[in-house]
């Protein structure tokens, strides 16, 4: 089982990565928060900064610059560019062009190390995406959200295997379970895709019911999961230090590796 290593921090191997959403709306608040992540005795692994937030996601440059300056405070830590559309439960109702825009330059100014780019993007600017990104060098993720409900084993199999075709390099989904079956299909299918695919996955199931998804997602083959620090971006997330105390149950702590990805990079 392969894996697919960040800007050193190697995803789908040993303990889940963990990453924090960045969804402050202007360029300074996005900094000083950034800057508190890097500051902190136990941070993430990655960071995600989900510029559906931000208020100026109609400048591309503002939006360049800003992921500049947050690349500058993490350091080494690896920066995901997500947008977010509102029909993916995210903050923004943003034009299908702009979104392609804002993205190539992200990916042309070398601002972010990874890439979200959601499946329901239309073609064929989505395979322009993932070219673009790869020519860069930018990990593309390939992702999905259903916020109604889970769909069911073959559909989801069925979605994960269409962003491996689609040249992710890490599929996502992201289900809202309407019962425990349905979170236990999700890990199902996670260990499926894990099993059969040559590169790591991310899954998780939102909400009450899905947290263990979130605390335990790992076990079954999820490379990362999503933890908060000040605003949740989705529900069901947990706090960053309880998700780092229970990762440390499930699978040990890994305090001397964490500092070694990060602080190798920043010295
Ligand atoms: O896709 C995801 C996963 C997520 O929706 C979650 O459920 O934790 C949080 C988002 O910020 C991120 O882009």
């Amino acid at each position: 089982m392969a894996t697919l290593t960040v800007q050193g921090v190697p995803l789908g191997e040993g303990r889940p990565k963990v990453v924090v959403p960045l969804t402050a709306r202007g360029p300074a608040d996005l900094v000083a928060a950034a800057e508190h992540l890097a500051g902190l005795d136990r941070g993430p692994d990655l960071v995600e900064w989900r510029a559906d937030h931000f208020d100026r996601l109609d400048d591309v440059a503002a939006v360049v610059a800003a992921a500049r300056s947050i690349g500058a405070v993490l350091g080494g830590t690896p920066l995901l560019f997500t947008i977010r559309t509102a029909a993916e439960g995210g903050a923004t109702e943003i034009d299908g062009d702009h979104y392609l825009t804002v993205n190539s330059a992200v990916v042309e100014a070398g601002a972010a190390h990874l890439l979200d780019v959601e499946l329901r993007t239309a073609e064929p600017g989505r395979r322009d995406l993932v070219s673009a990104a790869h020519a860069r060098g930018v990990a593309v993720v390939v992702s999905s959200h259903d916020f109604e409900g889970t769909p069911d084993r073959a559909t989801l199999l069925d979605r994960l295997r269409r962003m491996r075709d689609l040249g992710a390099d890490l599929p996502k989904i992201a289900v809202m379970p309407r019962s425990p079956a349905d979170l236990l299909n999700l890990l199902d299918v996670t260990w499926t895709f894990r099993q059969e695919s040559e590169r790591p996955l991310v899954t998780m199931a939102m909400g009450a019911t899905g947290v263990v998804s979130r605390l335990a997602g790992g076990v079954f083959g999820s490379a990362c999961t999503f933890a908060f620090v000040g605003a949740a971006s989705a529900p069901g997330q947990v706090p960053l230090a309880e998700l780092h105390q229970v990762l440390d149950v499930v699978h040990g702590d890994d305090r001397t590796d964490h500092a070694e990805h990060h602080g190798a990079e920043r010295a």
